[in-house]
């Protein structure tokens, strides 16, 4: 029988944990324990985007809820495996599945992976999701290259650096205007050219809301007003933890589906849709992310060139 200091700690406390350095030491040393390389770029995969995880070479893989501390991926198209690895040569690790606030975590566990990845020694993090397409410019199948966000549960004080600071991370106010690196967006533009990518490669703004709910019409209309480009349930909060630990960040957007702006329309949002964009476009975003993280310099003393 529960008792009722167990049911406060589960249904108060718990959805406050903050995992503290020391914590997330204890996941980042369980991993290299078991690995003799430490990775320098970090990878995410977004909804129907786990084939880039097969990209790596020499794999070593972990179930999620084989490593403390993890959550558990439960969305369809996130298989929630942890995956080591080279890509054309660099030490890489890809988390195959992320995690969502519409999944129930509180946002410093969905987040609590680029802090093991700032741990593992990553430099730069490659964050990739599946979006809907709010510029009317845009094609389902475009990729679009994130230039900038929108943090719309931060509005709301749902921010993932809310709470203590712990200065081993970073500092207590991050800047956010230089979220996303310049010379790594340029370099998505220059592969994606030399590959032939360049009609459906975008650079926009991506606008993070908690789901799990598609937008309804109005709130397209308004998110296209305030300057959105794509809409989507994640990676802000994981570019926000990463930058905070001054991991160098680049992301990109699959537009999956367009985003309903019309009450004439007839088209309507679906998961499946999603899962299948992603498909149609895995063979090119695997080149695109793996000719990137070929082209990526990392020193010791953290300056990483491009070329
Ligand atoms: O952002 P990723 O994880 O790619 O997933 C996107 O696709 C799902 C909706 O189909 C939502 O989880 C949305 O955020
Ligand atoms: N919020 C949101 N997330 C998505 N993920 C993929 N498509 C969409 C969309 O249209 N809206």
């Amino acid at each position: 029988m529960t008792t009722l200091v167990e049911f406060l700690n589960e249904s108060l406390l718990l959805p406050l944990h903050r995992y503290s350095y020391e914590e997330c030491r204890a996941t980042a040393d369980w991993l290299l324990a078991q690995m003799n390389v430490r990775p320098l770029v970090g990878i995410v995969c977004g909804s129907g985007l786990g084939g880039l995880a097969e990209m790596l070479k020499d794999q070593v893989a972990f179930n999620y809820k084989d490593i403390p501390n993890f959550p558990q991926s439960t969305v369809h198209g996130h298989a929630g495996r942890l995956v080591f690895g080279t890509l054309k040569g660099k030490p890489c690790v890809c988390m195959q599945g992320r995690f969502h606030l519409y999944e129930g975590y509180p946002i410093q566990k969905i987040t609590l992976p680029m802090r093991i990845f700032k741990l593992l020694g990553v430099e730069t993090v490659i964050l990739t999701n599946a979006a809907g397409g709010l510029n009317q410019d845009y094609r389902v199948g475009d990729v679009m290259i994130l230039k900038d966000h929108l943090n719309m549960p931060g509005f709301a004080g749902n921010n993932p650096l809310a709470g203590p600071n712990d200065e081993r991370f970073g500092v207590r106010f991050p800047c956010m205007s230089d979220a996303y690196d310049r010379d790594l967006q340029q370099l998505a533009f220059d592969v994606g050219a030399e590959l032939g990518y360049s009609d459906f490669l975008r650079k926009g703004v991506y606008c993070v809301l908690g789901g799990p709910s598609f937008e309804t019409i109005a709130e397209c209309r308004m998110l296209h007003k305030l300057g959105a480009d794509a809409v989507g349930m994640s990676t802000v909060h994981e570019v926000i933890v990463a930058r905070h630990c001054g991991m160098r960040v680049f992301a990109l957007s699959l537009i999956t589906n367009q985003a309903v702006m019309d009450y004439e329309s007839e088209e309507k949002a679906n998961h499946e849709e999603v899962l299948e964009t992603g498909r149609l476009r895995a063979e090119q975003l695997e080149r695109l992310v793996s000719n990137m993280v070929m082209r990526i310099e990392h020193n010791s003393d953290e300056n990483i060139n491009l070329y």
